[in-house]
């Protein structure tokens, strides 16, 4: 039985949706890598399809968290705060190249008293996504001990990190140009991809989050190719009871198109 929602049409991604700024992208390829492609093709994706994905959202007090997240899943915008207790969390179902893929975003309190329970909600996370307000320095300033805190649960070689600016609504161009400069550096430091959105007219949000679903989709599958490059699909079991190595394989057939 399958108790997951089906996926929504516009939530079906055949293409690699690309950055914002190449100067800070997590990568700057066209196409998804061709393994991706190759394996997305011939349906060797292995566990993917079935697996949901941790993303978590963090960054300071009312950056605008709860209505990046409400402004994707439940495309609403609620200009009254109301600060999000602990954790929430939303569901977002994806078919990317064929494939179905799930995403759960964990909404996590900024507010000093709530941090605690929100950080036991960190761990086993595949991206992080730092928020921080665009008209508001210091919270830019704050993201870095915002990662610093969620990579204590995570590994930091393989999460995938966004650095994302909230209320671009807000901002003049010319002070945009500003925030945004040092913002680049950060992402830079942090080595995150950067994104500038506005929950209030929608601007980016889609396209930040197809982005995301994409670049873990992609990281799912170089994953599990990895795993499954030890012994494949179609590999032949020799057992001898001479042997200290039970398990000797002998590949029958070579993939048809992926190295
Ligand atoms: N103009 C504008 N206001 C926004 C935007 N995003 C959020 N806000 C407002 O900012 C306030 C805080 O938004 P939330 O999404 O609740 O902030 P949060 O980061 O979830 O806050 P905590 O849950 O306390 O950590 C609310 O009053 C929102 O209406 C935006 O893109 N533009
Ligand atoms: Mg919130």
């Amino acid at each position: 039985m399958n108790i997951l929602a089906p996926v929504r049409r516009d939530r079906v991604l055949a293409e690699l949706p690309q950055c914002l700024r190449k100067e800070a992208a997590l990568h700057v390829h066209k196409d998804f890598h061709p393994r991706v492609t190759c394996a997305c093709q011939e349906h060797r994706t292995g566990t993917v399809g079935f697996k949901i994905s941790k993303v978590i959202v963090v960054g300071d007090l009312s950056v605008g968290k709860t209505c990046l997240i409400n402004r994707f899943c439940k495309d609403t915008f609620d200009k009254n705060y109301k600060a999000t207790i602990g954790v929430d969390f939303e569901m977002e179902r994806f078919e990317v190249l064929g494939v179905p893929f799930s995403l759960q975003l964990w909404d996590t309190a900024g507010q000093e008293r709530f941090k605690c329970i929100a950080s036991t909600y960190y761990r086993g996370a595949q991206a992080i996504i730092i928020v921080f307000n665009l008209n508001d320095v210091a919270s830019l300033e704050h993201t870095k001990q915002w990662l610093a805190d969620a990579l204590k649960e995570n590994d930091p070689s393989s999460v995938l990190l966004f650095l994302v600016g909230s209320k671009k609504d807000l901002s003049t161009p010319a002070q945009y140009v500003l925030m945004e400069r040092d913002a680049l550096k950060v992402a830079q430091e942090i080595k995150a991809e950067y994104w500038a959105v506005s929950s209030l007219t929608g601007e980016n949000v889609r396209e930040f989050f197809f982005r995301v679903a994409a670049l873990t989709f992609e990281a799912n599958v170089l994953a599990e190719l990895e795993k499954s490059g030890v012994r494949r699909i179609g590999d032949v079991v020799r057992i001898s009871s001479n042997d200290s190595n039970l398990y000797l394989t002998a590949s029958k057939k070579k993939p048809t198109c992926c190295p």
